[in-house]
């Protein structure tokens, strides 16, 4: 849905405590996750977003019904898996529909998946995926833009992958929770999704070990009950808030936070002079009144410098004056904010995943966003400068930030609420 235009006068400081919500990557494999029961899943601290209502039109496809019965709590049911296709059409509006096929596989014996296509910032592989279910026994073709796999007895066996993959990590597991086999993941994702994914699925019942480990071995069980989970705190909305008050120059607190989930954010923004001070569940990020350092930043997979917060983090080091260099090899073309940043005065230059960043005051502009963490990020080079900046492509920041305009403007921020932002998720 194209909306309207956002508008951001910044130039002021911002202050005050925001809630995080709860985490976008971590809800979407959870939900999905609940196709493996066919007793009824409730589900808190899910939040309200495009990506959400995708994740559930793809689920009605397969056979769940769905409620909500709070503003972030939903019921999900799935008594029969009623189609084992999954469309261009629902695939291809988000990449983690993908994942669908580790569940339909284990609950239905066959799945068809469409390929996902690639993301505004190019190409996303599923080749890890489709080893791995192989390597565990089950047939996976490609026809028409679809895969199909299928299995005939139990998933079982051992797979080393190739690279550290969240994404197809969850594939696997969810592939291999049903049967009577054992399977072994080596070289598996450590990702806090992947953790919080397995912690629910072992409440319902599920046998998977070695959870935040590299090795995870998931032991067949014949079924899984229902249950009810609350979804980990989201460490990149998290990482947007403190990037935005260090851009700034403001003291926020966010609350709902696991500061174990951000030591590589904290860290690099105490490297470049901001102070961040944490108690419990709460998180006080202050770059009052400060000069800050530029920092070099390269991405990794967690607990590395998350990709995710790579858009911001370079909107933030562009109005940090000196030299910053910041390197995506996870995502070597996440380079969409570049061009927009430029309009608004920034200094970027970019050698493949390289960015050299020289930091300026930067000015209002009108830009587009073209993706998610895009969108985050020109929001915040926004709020840095005075005049008005018309950000275009808002259906983006729809997908992972929950109401974002209403919950900065508690913060002081200067945001005009676009129609339809508030319309998110159903
Ligand atoms: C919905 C969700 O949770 N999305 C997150 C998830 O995506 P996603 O799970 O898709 O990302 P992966 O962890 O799989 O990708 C990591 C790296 O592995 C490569 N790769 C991945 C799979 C594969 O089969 N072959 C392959 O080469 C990718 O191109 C990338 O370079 O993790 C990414 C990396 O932290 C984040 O940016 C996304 O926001
Ligand atoms: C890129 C993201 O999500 P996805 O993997 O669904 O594209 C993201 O959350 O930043």
């Amino acid at each position: 849905m194209q909306l309207t235009p956002l508008h951001v006068q910044g130039g002021r400081e911002l202050s005050g405590e925001i809630a995080v919500q709860h985490s976008k990557n971590a809800a979407l494999p959870i939900i999905v996750a609940s196709l493996l029961s066919s007793e009824k899943v409730t589900l808190h601290g899910i939040p309200r977003l495009s990506d959400v209502a995708t994740i559930l039109d793809l689920l009605a496809h397969i056979g769940t019904r769905h409620a909500w019965i709070g503003e972030n709590s939903l019921e999900l049911h799935t008594p029969e898996i009623l189609n084992t296709d999954a469309p261009y059409a629902l695939v291809s509006k988000m990449r983690a529909s993908f994942i669908v096929m580790g569940p339909i596989l284990a609950r239905a014996g066959h799945a068809t998946v469409s390929m996902p296509g690639g993301c505004a910032w190019g190409p996303r592989p599923v080749d890890q995926h489709v080893k791995a279910l192989r390597a565990l026994g089950a047939q996976v073709s490609e026809d028409g833009g679809n895969f199909e796999a299928t299995r005939q007895g139990s998933l079982s066996g051992q797979f080393i992958f190739e690279l550290l993959t969240v994404g197809g990590t969850h594939n696997a597991i969810l592939a291999s929770v049903l049967g009577d086999g054992v399977v072994t993941l080596e070289n598996a994702s450590i990702d806090t999704d992947v953790v919080d994914m397995i912690e629910f699925l072992n409440s319902l019942g599920a046998d998977i070990q070695g959870a935040g480990t590299n090795t995870i071995t998931v032991r067949g069980v014949s079924a899984l009950r229902g249950g009810t989970y609350t979804v980990i705190p989201d460490r990149i909305e998290a990482g947007t808030f403190m990037m935005l008050a260090a851009a700034t120059r403001s003291r926020i607190t966010l609350t709902n936070v696991r500061p174990d989930h951000l030591r590589a954010v904290t860290g690099k923004l105490q490297e470049m002079g901001v102070d961040v001070t944490e108690q419990g569940s709460t998180l006080t990020v202050d770059a009052r009144n400060r000069t800050l350092s530029p920092v070099n930043i390269t991405t990794q997979s967690y607990p590395g410098f998350p990709t995710d917060l790579q858009p911001q983090m370079s909107a933030l080091l562009a109005t940090v004056p000196g030299t910053s260099v910041v390197q995506d090899p996870v995502y070597p073309d996440r380079l969409t904010h570049v061009a927009e940043l430029t309009r608004m005065g920034a200094n970027i230059t970019v050698s493949g995943y390289t960015q050299v960043i020289q930091g300026a005051a930067l000015h209002a502009a009108p830009v587009k966003a073209a993706d998610l963490r895009a969108g985050a990020a020109l929001f915040i080079a926004g709020l840095t400068c005075e005049g008005d900046t018309v950000i275009d492509g808002v259906q983006y920041l729809n997908r992972g930030y929950e109401r974002l305009a209403e919950r900065l403007r508690g913060l002081g921020a200067n945001v005009m609420q676009p129609e339809g932002l508030l319309a998110a998720a159903d």
